[in-house]
């Protein structure tokens, strides 16, 4: 990726960052859950969260509500440039980045994840996603075969975003409208919607 380029994916965070402020972050309390089920996971298996801050889609309500599914919720906690997991239990205190984080003992990446709910400020068609910018999503996912699942407002779902080649695709969009599998086949030339 070019310097061009890398501006390019700043500049495209910032405005998705000021596209948030001030507007209402659906919760996605019943949504997720039904996601989840959705794709096949089953209760008692171990779903990744991620504790949203005010300027992102998701609560408090998403994980009590994916806990009262019957799924073992697992929060990211920030370790130097790197992500650890601890469980959710129903405790959240400020972390890193001003962002909730769990209160329990983290760790590594448990084998056996079923499905990881990953937040960004956009995902595209092809299933590129666009994060913060710390690459800590890429860093901890990179070798992580559970399904993805991005979690955006309807208008972030977008048709092309800037790729590199570390960027970790996620296999699925979540947003108040609903769950689609990633990527979307391409339509044949010429055929309408
Ligand atoms: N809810 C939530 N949890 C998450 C993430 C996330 O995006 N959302 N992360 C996703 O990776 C990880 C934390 N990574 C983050 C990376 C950058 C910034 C961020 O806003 N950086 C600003 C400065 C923030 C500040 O200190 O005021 C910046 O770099 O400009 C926040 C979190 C793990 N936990
Ligand atoms: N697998 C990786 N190994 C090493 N460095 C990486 C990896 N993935 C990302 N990075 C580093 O992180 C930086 C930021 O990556 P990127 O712009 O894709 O962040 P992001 O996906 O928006 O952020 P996040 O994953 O935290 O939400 C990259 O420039 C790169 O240096």
């Amino acid at each position: 990726m070019t310097s061009g380029e890398r501006d390019g994916k700043a500049t495209l965070r910032a405005r998705l960052r000021s596209f948030r402020r001030g507007a209402v972050m659906p919760s996605m309390a019943s949504e997720a859950p039904r996601a989840v089920a959705a794709l096949g996971v089953r209760p008692g298996r171990v779903v990744c969260a991620y504790a949203a801050s005010a300027r992102e889609p998701g609560s408090v309500a998403m994980l009590d509500a994916l806990v009262g599914a019957g799924y073992r919720v697992l929060l990211p906690v920030v370790v130097g440039d790197g992500l650890a997991w601890a469980p959710y239990d129903g405790r959240l205190r400020p972390g890193a980045f001003g962002l909730p984080e769990p209160v329990g003992a983290a760790s590594a990446l448990p084998a056996g994840v079923a499905l990881v709910l990953v937040p960004a400020l956009a995902v595209d068609h092809a299933g590129v996603r666009l994060g913060k910018g710390g690459g800590y999503y890429d860093r901890a996912l990179a070798s992580c075969a559970a399904p993805k699942v991005a979690v955006v407002r309807d208008e972030e779902f977008v048709p092309v975003l800037p790729a590199e080649p570390h960027d970790v695709r996620v296999d699925a969009v979540l947003t108040p409208s609903g769950l689609v599998r990633l990527p979307l086949r391409p339509r044949p030339p010429g055929r309408p919607l």
